[in-house]
């Protein structure tokens, strides 16, 4: 298959009603899994078939692998570090060129409006490139002048080398955001990827190898292989003897058996994992701000966001106008189809997932819940309703023992609970083996100082969410992540530091 007929294909997302193959992009080419094995493809908001997918075997992750490896000792690894950035930033352009392709493939993947893909998600595949082009241009590395026994001296500096092949395993939930805030670092330090999108969202990397190609990266420098995680190609590659670091972004179980692999060869990992993200709101905060925000951080993606909210502690003075005031927002929320331009709630990414959120619902009836609004599936017109639909949801009342407030969800819902002291604020945040991002709002910034220093949280937000620097360290504490990304804490994983002392 030519570049062009790829494009094509991944382009229009079932428009002319053909099925679309998405095959890997392995050493500068799409093509089929050498066992001819694939997978279904299908629109959530539908159901309907957006093509097939190839899996990959053992052999198709060991010809990628084999790929990055000469990529890395051949054309791109003899680039400098100016005409490497040069690349990297060409990769930003194309997908600023190619932008509602990306839109479009995000669309079909997810299901989420084109409003959302196109101002939230889709607008970062190009920031990372970007930032880390231009972070690895201009940054130094440190120096000292060492005194000697002799009186002569030493110069000591650093000098970093890229790692080398890096196994890039990236979840569903924003496809195209996610995987290149690992690929944009990982290449702008000279290292080549492997890339295993998730099943169930195959297109934006699909689409991406095309980019590579079109924006003259060499081949080999940037793989795909996609394929399920257990037996399948992701296990394959990160169990490859030929992968010299992992970086993941997913569940915290899966981290685990991902971080056993990794072991075998002492392999580096840089984990993104789960969350189970509170909301500390106290009687002073700007409750339309707050209610606003909340709104975004709990339903946003369809609540398919690790960063999301789904604990929301409010103190008591403030609790029912808040929960009052929450329940309307969300009752307005209009699920449909991506592409009106009145729906602002998409679907959740698949029936499986919808399952385990609907066994949430259910869990929180039994638990006792008072239900705020939704707790069920939505009516939708005959032409959605295969579509992997869930009414926002939320509640007041749980227990704090209840696991509707204690597991990750990852779906359109929200726990409320009243507080009376910050101090039991502060604890019921913390009860949680996640430390991913937490919120707080309150006028009073000594208070807020206070208490993001004492909420365990890898990101926290004052008075917003989801406010992104790239330069920043960005990363979860406990269960939530291992290793922070991010400006500079990104070349911490993706290169290696090397010190080298010179006698004067
Ligand atoms: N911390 C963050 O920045 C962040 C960002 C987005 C999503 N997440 C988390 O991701 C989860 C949702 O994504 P998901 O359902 O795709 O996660 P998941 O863990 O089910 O899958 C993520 C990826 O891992 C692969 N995989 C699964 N088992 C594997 C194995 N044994 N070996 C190798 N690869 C394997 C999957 O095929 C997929 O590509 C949520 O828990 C969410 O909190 C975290
Ligand atoms: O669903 C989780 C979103 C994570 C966002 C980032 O990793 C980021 O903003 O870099």
């Amino acid at each position: 298959m030519t570049l062009d007929q790829a494009a094509e294909l991944v382009r229009s997302p079932g428009g002319s009603g053909q099925e679309i193959a998405f095959r890997h992009f392995i050493d500068g080419r799409f093509v089929e899994s050498v066992g001819q094995v694939s997978f279904e493809n299908r629109r959530p908001h539908d159901g309907t078939l957006i093509g097939r997918v190839a899996e990959g075997g053992r052999a198709d992750v060991d010809a990628a692998v084999m790929a990055a490896r000469q990529a890395l000792h051949g054309p791109w690894g003899a680039l400098s570090t100016d005409e490497r950035c040069d690349l990297v930033r060409a990769v930003a352009d194309g997908i600023t060129r190619r932008f509602d392709d990306f839109v479009a493939a995000e669309m079909a993947d997810t299901g989420q409006p084109r409003s959302m893909m196109a101002h939230a998600f889709v607008p970062r595949g190009a920031a990372n490139f970007k930032a880390f082009a231009d972070l690895v241009r201009n940054i130094g590395a440190e120096s000292f002048q060492t005194s000697t026994p002799d009186g002569g001296g030493a110069i000591n500096y650093a000098i970093r080398k890229p790692k080398g092949v890096i196994a890039v395993i990236c979840p569903w939930n924003a496809p195209l955001l996610l995987m290149t805030w690992k690929v944009a670092p990982a290449l702008a330090c000279g290292n080549t990827v492997v890339v295993k999108p998730s099943e169930e969202t195959p297109g934006s990397a699909t689409l991406l190898g095309e980019v590579m190609a079109e924006a003259g990266i060499p081949k080999g420098v940037y793989n795909v292989v996609h394929g399920f995680g257990p037996d399948s190609a992701g296990a394959f590659l990160t169990s490859h003897p030929g992968i010299d670091a992992i970086t993941f972004t997913g569940e915290t179980r899966t981290g685990t058996a991902i971080m056993k692999a990794a072991a075998e060869g002492m392999r580096d990992v840089s984990f993104e994992l789960g969350g189970k993200n509170s909301a500390i709101i106290f009687a002073d905060a700007d409750l339309d701000g707050a209610v606003d925000t909340i709104m975004r951080s709990a339903f946003l993606n369809c609540g398919q966001v690790c960063l999301g909210t789904e604990k929301v502690l409010v103190e008591r003075p403030l609790f029912d106008r808040f929960a009052a005031a929450l329940k309307a927002k969300a009752e307005a929320l209009r699920p449909g189809h991506p592409d009106d331009a009145a729906t602002s709630l998409g679907p959740l990414i698949s029936h499986e997932h919808r399952a385990k959120v609907l066994s949430y619902y259910e869990r929180a009836r039994a638990d006792g819940a008072t239900i705020v609004t939704g707790g069920g599936i939505p009516g939708m017109p005959a032409e959605l309703a295969g579509g992997a639909w869930v009414q926002p949801t939320i509640w007041t009342g749980l227990p704090d023992d209840s696991p509707v407030v204690n597991e990750e969800i990852f779906g359109p819902c929200c726990h409320i609970r009243p507080f009376d002291t910050e101090a039991e604020a502060v604890a019921v945040a913390n009860n949680t083996p996640y430390g991913l991002a937490a919120t707080i709002w309150t006028r009073d910034l000594a208070r807020a100082h206070r208490v993001a220093a004492a909420v365990e949280a890898g990101v926290t937000w004052v008075n917003s969410w989801f406010l992104r620097d790239l330069r920043t360290p960005f990363g979860g504490t406990k269960q939530s992540g291992i290793g922070r990304e991010g400006g500079v804490h990104s070349l911490e994983f993706y290169t290696e530091l090397r010190n080298i002392c010179v006698k004067l």
